[in-house]
Order: structure tokens, then C-alpha cells, then sequence
């Protein structure tokens, strides 16, 4: 019996597959609401007799791509790829997103940036005004991570090292991420700008100007919000 949380995931990864088509090279995010999605994708493959190349944006989503015999590519083979369906922390009314929860967001913000389309699944919950309640992920590199949570922290965050010190979470990059509480974030663009000038910043969480079509979600039915 899945929580209402799960069958909301379930739905949307449903409305999403819905997007993929025979001869697409699709990129796969990561996250909870994708784990779910990758199941539902080889079932649609399989159904539709469709065949797809998939880019997996985390080493959790390449195993289970594989696990439910969904074929790998990556950047030596391609340079486009026609979709990228992923989840997000936040989506603001502009359709900006928070990103970077579950740990991917540099592989993710690499693939959405080749793509021709990112499809978004997220749930109603994560609908937002403005950015900001969840903290903002900062990729940065383990070497003098303390200097850059203090550089982080004079810019107005408040900066905790994922993980905690004693026993910091290591990406799939081998980097670290501090989660900076900003407050809310009215301008995502000037305030990656800022961040990407520090020195030891490899990515942000902020994605901008990036999602054309949004799946949302709410109380097992879905509905789409598509950029004009
Ligand atoms: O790094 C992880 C990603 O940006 C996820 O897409 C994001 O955190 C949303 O994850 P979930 O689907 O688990 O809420």
C-alpha cells in the first residue's frame, strides 16, 4: 500500500514517461520521485516497443536504469539529448528551481544543459513564490570547505556541511555540499552569479531558466504547467 506521497510520485512519474519517445536520448535525474520513475519507464519501453538511450545524472539512477534493463549512454557518445525528465527541491512561479536534495544537482545541471527539454515531476508541495525555504545545496570542494562555508556565510547564508563535520557526505563528484539557508531568494540568477565567483563553489542548486513544462502532482492527479 503506497502513502499518499508516494502515489502523488507514482502518478506524476506516470504523466512523465508519457513524454518519452521511440529513438530519444533521455536524461534521468535523481531523487526519490525518479527512483519510482525508472520503473515505470522500462515498463513503458517494453509496452510501447520503444527504444531510448538513457544519460543517468548519479551512480543510484545508472544501477537501477540497469537493473530494469533501460540502455546507458553518456557524453563520449552524445551531445544532445532530446529530454531530460528530473525531480526539484522547489519550483517558483517564474519556474526557477531549487535542486540538489538528494545530492546530484552538478551531473544533473550537466545533463539538463544538453538538453532540448527538462521535464520537471514534482508535487504540489514543492510549488513556491520564491525560492528559498529549503536550504540551498552548494557543491564545493573538500579542500578548505571550512574557508568556503565562511565565504558562503558572508555572502548571507547560513551554511551546514552536509553530512556533518565529523563525517561529511561525499557526492558522486567527491565533493562536499553545504546546505545555506539564504532566506527567501528573489533573484536565483544574481545569487548563483555571486556564488560561482567563490572560489571552491564547483555548482549551485539554483536552475535557471532551464524547465519549459512542469508535472505537478496533487492528491493522485496530475496537472501540467508548460512556459509559454
Ligand atoms: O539532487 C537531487 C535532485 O535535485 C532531486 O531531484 C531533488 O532533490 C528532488 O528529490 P525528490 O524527488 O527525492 O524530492
Amino acid at each position: 500500500m503506497l502513502t499518499e506521497a508516494e502515489n502523488n510520485k507514482k502518478k506524476v512519474g506516470e504523466a512523465a514517461v508519457a513524454y518519452v519517445k521511440d529513438g530519444m536520448t533521455v536524461g534521468l535525474g535523481a531523487g526519490s520521485t525518479v527512483n519510482m520513475m525508472v520503473e515505470t519507464l522500462a515498463k513503458h519501453l517494453h509496452k510501447e516497443n520503444i527504444q531510448i538511450h538513457v544519460v543517468p545524472a548519479s551512480i543510484h539512477t545508472e544501477r537501477l536504469a540497469k537493473k530494469f534493463g533501460i540502455p546507458l549512454t553518456d557524453f563520449s557518445e552524445v551531445e544532445q539529448l532530446d529530454l531530460m525528465i528530473d525531480g526539484a527541491d522547489e519550483v517558483d512561479q517564474q519556474f526557477q528551481l531549487l535542486k540538489g536534495g538528494g545530492g546530484s544537482l552538478v551531473r544533473e545541471k550537466i545533463i539538463a544543459s544538453a538538453a532540448q527539454e527538462l521535464l520537471i515531476m514534482v508535487d504540489e508541495s514543492k510549488l513556491v513564490a520564491t525560492l528559498g525555504r529549503f536550504p540551498l545545496p552548494v557543491e564545493i570542494l573538500p579542500f578548505g570547505w571550512e574557508l568556503t562555508a565562511k565565504k558562503l556565510a558572508e555572502l548571507g547564508a547560513k551554511p551546514k556541511i552536509r553530512g556533518g563535520e565529523d563525517k561529511p557526505f561525499v557526492t558522486d563528484n567527491q565533493h562536499y555540499i553545504l546546505d545555506c539557508s539564504f532566506g527567501e531568494i528573489p533573484n536565483p540568477q544574481s545569487l548563483h552569479n555571486q556564488l560561482k565567483g567563490l572560489v571552491g563553489v564547483v555548482e549551485t542548486g539554483l536552475f535557471v531558466d532551464m524547465v519549459s513544462t512542469v508535472l505537478i502532482s496533487s492528491d493522485g492527479e496530475v496537472s501540467t504547467l508548460s512556459k509559454k
